[in-house]
């Protein structure tokens, strides 16, 4: 396995790597964890050769958000790599990725909106440039990105489609289902700001969107559904809760009733120095 920082020898390790066959890009900051290896296995079985990109990107953190603090191991995470079979590590150095006076963004309008978009303004301006960045870079044939960030998967498809970044557009962009711990909580490189009480409680979040499913799918109203789901999680640990809503799958169109198309719950909640996102489908009427 190969590491590179900076982008001739990427465009060298690229060439070589694209005789064998397609090229599966598995974009991620790094922290690795069994969710990521979990894209990086999907990878290997959908493409002849790997790469698996790690840069924390600045421009997707706002202010005052956790960008120090964000985990940063890069050795280990080559060790995880290099024993998973993949090809290629692109680790670009900040000022290779932002060089001076670099100054484009990247705004994918609708589906970034609300949700994540509206708690953490810019953020996905921040997602939608680096990952066109990424695939200008290693022009992967597919590329993985985990359901667990449901939300970024739809802004990357709308960006990849509407850009024209992939080819066949059907199904260069592969979601995968979001991989949990033991007690449901879904992986998370966050989990690692949990405290052990904390990470106890931290597993009210998968069980309280499961049982607010359970309502809603039974014909349960959705609003009381959502505010007993808050209130699960206040009374479990959580601080607070960023947002809950019941939204379509694909466009991500808020519901305030049950749909006859798939949906998702889509829930953001704070505990402890953590910011948790989760998401789980919710079948349709
Ligand atoms: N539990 C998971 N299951 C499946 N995919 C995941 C999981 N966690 C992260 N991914 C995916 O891995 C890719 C890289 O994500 P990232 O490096 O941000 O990790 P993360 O654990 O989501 O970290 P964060 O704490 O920043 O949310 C993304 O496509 C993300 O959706
Ligand atoms: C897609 C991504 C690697 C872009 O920085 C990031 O948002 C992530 O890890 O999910
Ligand atoms: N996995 C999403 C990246 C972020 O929260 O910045």
């Amino acid at each position: 396995m190969q590491t590179v920082d900076s982008l001739d020898p990427l465009r060298r390790a690229i060439e070589s790597l694209r005789r064998d066959g397609p090229v599966a890009l598995v974009p991620t900051m790094g922290a690795l964890h069994e969710g990521h290896l979990t894209l990086v296995r999907e990878a290997r079985s959908r493409a002849a050769r790997v790469v698996v990109s790690i840069f924390v990107n600045p421009l997707q953190f706002g202010a005052g958000e956790d960008l120090d603090a964000y985990p940063r191991q890069l050795e280990r995470d080559c060790a995880l790599l290099e024993a998973e079979g993949v090809d290629l590590v692109w680790a670009p150095r900040g000022d290779v990725m932002y060089p001076a006076g670099f100054a484009t963004n990247i705004s994918v309008s609708g589906v970034s909106e609300g949700f994540c978009g509206a708690s953490r303004p810019r953020h996905f301006d921040g997602v939608a440039t680096v990952v066109c960045k990424l695939f200008n870079q290693v022009r992967p044939d597919t590329a993985l990105f985990g359901e667990k960030d449901w939300q970024q998967l739809a802004v990357i498809r709308r960006m990849a489609r509407d850009l024209d970044l992939t080819r066949p557009f059907a199904d260069a962009i592969i979601g995968v289902p979001t991989v949990r711990e033991a007690d449901g909580l879904a992986m998370s490189s966050r989990n690692a700001y949990l405290g052990r009480e904390e990470r106890e409680q931290a597993a009210v979040l998968p069980r309280a969107m499961k049982t607010a499913i359970a309502a809603i799918e039974s014909g349960g109203d959705v609003a009381a559904s959502l505010a007993a789901l808050e209130q699960a999680l206040l009374a479990g640990g959580f601080a607070a809760l960023d947002y809950a809503a019941l939204a379509d799958a694909e466009s991500l169109a808020p519901l305030t009733t049950r749909g006859d198309r798939p949906m998702r719950l889509l829930v953001a909640a704070r505990i402890g120095k953590a910011r948790l996102i989760d998401n789980m489908a919710v079948r349709p009427r």
